[in-house]
């Protein structure tokens, strides 16, 4: 905890006491998300030498309020952040038109395997709440892809409000699991439809990124409930499945809060190291690598479930001797 984030203001903005130094996850204050005003002076940070080679020189960004960048974040593209949050990557570190790098590319995960998963969902003809699931999936990974990669507010919601939905969803599939087929849960439904309603409205007026945590992680920690109970007592043989999905999840959220309170001691580190080697320490790519995958395998459990309830006969297969896919037959008619 040597470096504080924030620098000292370099101009008369009314700015807050820095965090405690070594969070990463930077809440930034309301003056630094002004619009860009005649008040507004470009940066007085000199930029340590670019890490990557061919990176444009960091320009200073016209009328950029960069006074409270960490040193070592450059400004870029999309201008100066106006999220409330962000995170322990160097800005603009590797791409001018990419604020945080890995952060961004790391979202794949989030995107193509659901993208597949919702293919053959709807080949198989399985049921549309499965296919909500997988492209809910997509829709984080897309609006997190626009978050990082620009450090904007609205880019920001794009981001955090569909980690609420996607968790509504996962709640209903999973809590409907055992219910013949087309019947509709109406109470559960306008509860989850409530629910992120509410959440929405009071986090826009809110902005308060602890209250959208405490928000997502109740959800997450109904979906564990639910998924250690089926596979304790109705389908223990999944126990790999469930186990699994929750260990890679839990990891996931290890690292991100590793990311979050060492972000001083990875960035002195990175310094150290090869651009490449340094990547391996982007805790928060690593954080969505493994939701990305833990959701993905949570998906997996929930469809095994549903489909073998409605005797589907599913199977988990490999493709390329390593992604799971779920294949499913018909129930046979009698
Ligand atoms: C049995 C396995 C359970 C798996 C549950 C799966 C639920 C998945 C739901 C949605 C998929 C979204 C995955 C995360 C996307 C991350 C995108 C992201 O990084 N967003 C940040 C901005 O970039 C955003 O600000 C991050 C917020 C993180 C909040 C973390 C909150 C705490 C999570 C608490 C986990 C509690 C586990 C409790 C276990 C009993
Ligand atoms: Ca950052
Ligand atoms: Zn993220």
């Amino acid at each position: 905890m040597t470096t504080p984030h924030f620098s000292p203001p370099f101009f008369s903005l009314p700015l807050p006491a820095p965090p405690s130094a070594g969070r990463a996850q930077r809440r930034l204050p309301p003056s630094s998300r002004l619009a860009p005003g005649p008040g507004h002076l470009p940066s007085p940070l000199s930029f340590p030498s670019p890490s990557f080679p061919l990176l444009p020189p960091a320009p200073p960004w016209p009328g950029a309020v960069t006074a409270m960048a960490p040193a070592a974040d450059r400004e870029g593209y999309w201008g100066p952040p106006t999220s409330t949050l962000e995170w322990c990557e160097e800005n603009y570190a590797v791409s001018y038109y990419i604020a945080e790098f890995w952060n961004t590319v790391s979202n794949l995960i989030f995107i193509l395997p659901p993208i597949y998963g919702a293919i053959q969902t709807y080949k198989d003809g399985l049921e549309k709440r499965y296919l909500a699931a997988y492209l809910c999936l997509t829709a984080v990974g897309l609006g997190s892809w626009c978050f990082h990669m620009t450090l904007k507010y609205e880019m920001q919601l794009l981001d955090e409000l569909p980690m609420i939905y996607s968790c509504c969803v996962f709640v209903y599939c999973l809590y409907e699991c055992f219910k013949y087929k087309n019947t509709v849960n109406y109470p559960l439904l306008f509860l989850l439809i409530t629910y992120s309603f509410v959440v929405s409205i009071v986090y826009l007026n809110l902005k308060e990124p602890v209250f959208h945590q405490i928000m997502y992680g109740t959800l997450v920690s109904i979906i564990v409930l639910r998924s250690v109970y089926i596979v304790l007592w109705v389908y223990p043989w999944l126990r790999g499945l469930g186990y699994t999905s929750l260990t890679v999840f839990l990891m996931g959220f290890f690292l991100w809060n590793v990311d979050n309170i060492f972000c001083d001691k990875l960035r002195a580190l990175r310094e150290k190291m090869p651009p490449v080697v340094g990547a391996v320490t982007q805790f928060h790519a690593w954080w969505h690598i493994l939701t990305g995958l833990g959701s993905y395998l949570h998906i997996l459990l929930s469809l095994y479930t549903r489909t073998l309830f409605l005797k589907h006969r599913p199977k988990v297969k490999f493709v390329f001797g390593i992604w799971p896919v779920l294949l499913v037959e018909p129930p046979k008619k009698h």
